[in-house]
């Protein structure tokens, strides 16, 4: 598509203001021009951003199709309140989903991000491994908070407990999450949690945007911005190890939890000559995992081959949990960017 810029007038006009660059002290005003909101390139001219709710046949499911002006897309399911696909601007896929996903309770839906909450990692207790967000009905948000971003298209989705639910993690709770496209085509999930416990108890809990990237050749991928970090290898009973190299390279399985990462961690997909940007904030932690063959081979839904064109790098918060008291409220967001 061809963009072209719109300039404001030359002459005065409603667009030409006059600023003093000295402030105040009169030595000689300097005239500026207020740039005009970005113009839209011409083939944009009737499209807007749209949200639309299916029924997917094959699974009988309610999902949501979110979809940019400029071309991006989501979607995002009310089963685990999970986003399953986000293409970029061009169309191109940036998320893996597996072949042999279910869309069955009690599974969840392997690949794109899951929402893991109240736990991550790991069934402590009687909760079950990742926490129960991720393979539970969400409802469309009905009071949604304002959303933090420029977008115009986006999702809101909440979670509370249920009675079931109850027996195991006995706490009153708000989960929303808002699922957003920007107009550059980046995904931003913002979850606020609060808890609403009448009984005045605080409550405890960790939490992970379980992010599956699809990549070309996970023996050409590497993730930068984890050098020096301390890790917990999962491969290991949780031993905490220093990471030695520049890059995190992959050649076999690789589960850990990078201890507080920087906000930003870049993958880069050396075959397709693509990037991806993640950002994050008050999700101090970073998960890492590919099964590699042996791992995949194990996995109901998850094909043989497929460790080869997925990896998962993920904002989380694992090592320090969050504890609230009745009517405090946590805010977590990953946004992530194709380059
Ligand atoms: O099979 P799941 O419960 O979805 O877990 C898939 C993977 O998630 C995380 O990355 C853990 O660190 C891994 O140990 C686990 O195998």
């Amino acid at each position: 598509p061809q963009c072209s810029l719109h300039f404001p007038p030359r002459s005065p006009g409603p667009n030409r203001h006059f600023l003093l660059g000295d402030h105040g002290r009169g030595v000689r005003r300097r005239a500026i021009q207020r740039l005009p909101p970005r113009a839209d390139p011409p083939w944009m001219a009737g499209r807007a951003s749209s949200v639309e709710r299916v029924k997917e046949r094959a699974t009988g499911l309610d999902k949501f199709v979110l979809r940019e002006a400029r071309g991006s897309s989501a979607e995002v399911y009310l089963y685990g309140g999970q986003v399953t696909s986000w293409k970029n601007n061009s169309g191109e896929q940036q998320l893996f989903l597996s072949k042999k996903a279910s869309f069955k309770p009690p599974k969840a839906i392997r690949g794109g991000i899951q929402i893991c909450f109240p736990q991550q990692l790991g069934n402590h207790g009687v909760v079950e491994q990742h926490g129960f967000a991720r393979n539970r009905l969400w409802s469309v948000d009905e009071s949604p908070p304002l959303p933090d971003t420029t977008s115009d298209c986006h999702i809101d989705l909440i979670l509370k407990q249920s009675e079931e639910d109850m027996k195991t993690w006995p706490h009153s709770y708000e989960l929303r999450l808002q699922v957003a496209l920007s107009p550059r085509g980046d995904l931003i999930l913002t979850s606020r949690i609060k808890n609403k416990n009448a009984d005045g108890k605080p409550f405890q809990f960790t939490f992970a945007y379980h992010t599956y990237f699809s990549v070309s050749d996970i023996s050409e991928v590497r993730v930068e911005g984890l050098d020096t970090l301390d890790y917990h290898d999962n491969l290991q009973s949780k031993i905490r190890c220093t990471e030695q190299g520049d890059a995190v390279v992959f050649e076999s399985e690789v589960d850990r939890i990078y201890l507080s990462a920087p906000p930003k961690i870049v993958t880069i997909d050396h075959e397709k000559k693509r990037t991806f940007v993640l950002r994050k904030k008050e999700l101090p932690d970073v998960v890492v995992w590919n099964p590699w063959d042996r791992k995949a081979k194990a996995m109901p839904d998850f094909g043989a081959e497929e460790y080869k064109c997925m990896l998962c790098v993920g904002a989380a918060r694992i090592e320090k949990p969050i504890t609230l008291r009745p009517g405090e409220e946590w805010q977590g967001r990953q946004e992530i960017s194709p380059v």
